[in-house]
């Protein structure tokens, strides 16, 4: 079974409090976008896992597939399997390429063996392998909250939208990201910001991560006001970063403009 993991970026996001387990509440909308890795699932005598494309810190055992397979394992008869990632989402980015490979396992695991496991449980097995990695079970835009795995749908719709995704290829640890915030309430409720015409974002959509990391990163910033000067409606960095994100009413090829730095651009869905 072949299967296609996409990228997340978030669109706002708040870092309200920290929590009593170390981890942070946070305020944000995930929205899917295009940039996507292939995830191919086969039959084989004895599990193993390998990957292709941009290589992966960790072993075979770390990573987050083997950890899916391992976990549904634990609960169902499954048959030893070999898992293949090519891998083209770009990591420690904020695009949460390995939560998206967790849960495009667990579903082609579960659909590809007839395991009838519910939306529900697949849920909750994905919240065990990261917070972002639930989202990616209905994979559609979502308002998320608490450590960014629980969530609702949201009313906003960029299908036509054009993306450009940057990638200047720092790689920003999670962990790193937010040892350095200062957590504080929202003023505004992102689910009524976001309920703005799109041109007034710039203005309200912040992502709490930028404060810490564009000082200690001043290329980020630069990338971002370079969006911007292309004619973004909106632009910001995408969860922990690296990667910032523009979005325009016209389809736009910035591969020349932004040649030193990998670059993802597409459609919204
Ligand atoms: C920042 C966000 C925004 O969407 O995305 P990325 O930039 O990583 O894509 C997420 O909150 C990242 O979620 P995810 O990458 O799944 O993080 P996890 O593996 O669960 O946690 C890694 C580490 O990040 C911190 N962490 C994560 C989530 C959260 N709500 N509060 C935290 O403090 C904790 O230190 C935790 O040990
Ligand atoms: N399939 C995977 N793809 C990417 N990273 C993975 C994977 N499995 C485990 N990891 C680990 O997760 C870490 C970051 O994950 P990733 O989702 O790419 O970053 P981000 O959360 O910033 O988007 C990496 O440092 C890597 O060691």
């Amino acid at each position: 079974m072949l299967v296609f993991p996409n990228a997340k970026i978030n669109i706002g996001l708040n870092i309200v409090e920290k929590r009593a387990d170390g981890y942070h509440n946070i305020e944000s909308c995930f929205y899917p976008v295009g940039w996507s890795d292939a995830l191919e699932i086969t039959l084989d005598e004895k599990f193993s896992f390998q990957s292709d494309g941009i290589a992966i810190p960790g072993n075979a055992s770390d990573n987050l597939c083997t950890k899916a397979y391992q976990m549904i394992a634990a609960d169902y008869p499954l048959p030893p399997v070999k898992i293949h990632l090519l891998k083209s989402i770009p990591i420690g980015a904020g695009l949460g390429g390995g939560s998206a490979d967790a849960a495009f396992a667990i579903k082609a695991l579960n659909q590809h063996f007839n395991l009838e496991i519910s939306f529900k449980k697949q849920l909750d097995y994905a919240r065990r392998l990261g917070s972002d990695c639930a989202f990616f079970i209905p994979n559609k835009p979502a308002y998320c909250f608490q450590k960014g795995d629980v969530f609702e749908d949201i009313d906003l719709n960029l299908k036509g939208k054009w993306i450009v995704l940057i990638n200047p290829g720092l790689h920003i640890s999670t962990v790193e990201a937010y040892s350095g915030i200062v957590p504080k309430r929202s003023v505004d409720d992102l689910r009524t910001v976001l309920k703005e015409p799109i041109e007034n974002w710039k203005y309200k959509v912040k992502n709490d991560f930028e404060a810490t990391l564009f000082p200690k990163y001043p290329l980020l910033e630069e990338i971002k006001k370079a969006l911007y000067n292309q004619g973004a409606l909106y632009a910001a960095m995408s969860g922990s970063g690296s990667t910032l994100f523009g979005i325009f009413d016209v389809e736009k090829d910035l591969t020349k403009h932004f040649a030193d730095f990998t670059v993802w651009q597409g459609l919204l869905d």
